[in-house]
């Protein structure tokens, strides 16, 4: 049995590859960005008048003008005028170029006009005010958003100012979620007494959707021949593969035997962990095999305490830690690490975490009580309030 450090280091030692595609703006939101976006000209483009009004030359309102005439209108997206005469005005709306031969913007409220005439109010101008300059923001050039960076909406308004209509990105992985189990009826039938629905595979199959994987649902009988059969076919087409279930000690335990007789390298079967101390990890061709314990609770630790931090690595994303602060004393006993559901609550940017106990393994609907484990090391027995553990949350903590 290996430890939960060392199972991360293995896995996270046989990253999937994702390859790069190119698609429409449109479908890159949730994509990993894999090239530079820079500035195909400066942020912003020209000298840009930031509030509706008027724009004069600085010089002559500092030497005690205060009336203008107004020349004509400046409006955004037409081309730049020029003032013919120093000790006019221009009118300007926001969105415009500045014309040239004025230098700062006075906003209708600062001003009265009267017909052709813009007299400044009695306030405090400043030379240069409510222009936002050309290349202020950022220079041609520059490299505004770097490759492996998420692309959510911020992103897009970059991407689309740039005109990039197309964007390199890492392909999504195509995973297989594969269930096992004679148990188990999908969510529309009505279970006999000795049967339950099937959950583990929509959890997984929710999770990889939220972040952009493409990911498809199998289930299959404990049946050693026909998880063989079904399981070879899965592995051609597919770039990663979830099983959840049959890898125990029972007598319908058969998934591990079965990787293995199907040529998957076996890297470890058994964490020193609770839950999910069944745990098997394996790799054929590059393409990782994780095979989860069945109980709920386990799956969905595995799950988000060694696939999603895989995922992540394989994409070159940035990797947070975060720890949180036990709030009540814990005792665990045996010699493995611990992962205790917890509430988290943000206070004052401190994450407090207060265990939520539940029924074990089993109990899936603990975990709708909780925002996630944190992880007490194997080598104490003792956890007391006020100490850091490091957190896997599963849900955002506002
Ligand atoms: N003799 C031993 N028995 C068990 C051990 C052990 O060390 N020695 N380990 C226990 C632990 S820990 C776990 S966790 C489970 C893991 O079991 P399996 O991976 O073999 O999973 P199954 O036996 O197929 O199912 C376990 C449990 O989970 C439910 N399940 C399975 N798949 C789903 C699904 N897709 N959706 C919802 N629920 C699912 C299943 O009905 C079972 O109740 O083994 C212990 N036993
Ligand atoms: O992994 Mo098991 O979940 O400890 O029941
Ligand atoms: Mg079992």
């Amino acid at each position: 049995m290996i430890s939960v450090q060392e199972a991360v280091n293995i896995i996270q030692s046989n990253l999937a590859k994702p390859e790069i595609i190119e698609v429409s703006f449109k479908e890159a939101v949730g994509k990993v960005l894999a090239e530079p976006i820079s500035a195909d000209r400066d942020f912003p483009p020209f000298d840009r008048v930031m509030m509706d009004g008027i724009a004069i030359n600085y010089d002559r309102y500092n030497s005690g003008q205060s009336m203008f005439n107004v020349e004509a209108t400046q409006l955004a997206g037409a081309p730049r005028l020029t003032l013919r005469q120093a000790d006019n005005c221009l009118e300007v709306m926001t969105g415009a170029m500045l014309p040239k031969g004025v230098d700062t913007v006075i906003r209708y409220e600062d001003v009265t006009i009267v017909g052709n005439k813009a007299v400044v109010n009695d306030i405090e101008i400043f030379k240069g005010q409510n222009i936002h300059n050309q290349g202020q923001d950022i220079e041609k050039d520059h490299i505004i958003i770097k490759p492996s960076t998420l692309i959510t909406p911020a992103e897009i308004g970059v991407i689309t100012t740039v005109g990039k209509e197309k964007v390199k990105v890492y392909k999504p992985l195509k995973f297989a979620i594969i269930s096992t189990g004679d148990e188990l009826v999908p969510v529309e039938d009505e279970p006999k007494e000795y049967q339950i629905r099937q959950s583990n595979s929509h959890v997984f199959k929710s999770s990889l959707d939220q972040i952009g994987m493409d990911a498809q649902v199998f289930h299959i009988v404990d049946d050693k021949e026909t998880l063989k059969g079904r399981i070879k076919d899965i592995l051609e087409e597919f770039d990663a593969l979830i099983l959840s279930g049959g890898v125990s000690k029972g007598k319908s335990d058969f998934v591990p035997e079965v990787l293995e007789e199907l040529g998957v390298t076996k890297h470890f079967h058994r964490v020193a962990q609770r839950p999910g101390k069944p745990f098997w990890f394996g790799t054929v061709k590059n393409k990782s095999v994780f095979a989860l314990p069945g109980n709920p609770v386990s799956t969905f630790l595995c799950f988000n305490k060694y696939i999603l931090p895989w995922l992540r690595k394989s994409y070159r994303l940035e990797e947070k830690i975060q720890l949180a602060q036990l709030e009540e004393d814990f005792s665990f006993k045996p010699d493995l690490t611990y992962f205790l559901q917890v509430k988290v609550n943000n206070e004052k940017g401190m994450l407090k975490a207060t265990p939520v106990k539940g029924q074990g393994s089993g109990d899936l609907a603990n975990l709708v009580l909780a925002d996630g484990f944190i992880e007490l090391p194997p080598d104490k027995y003792d956890f007391k309030a006020g100490e850091l553990f490091p957190l896997i949350p599963y849900r955002r903590l506002d």
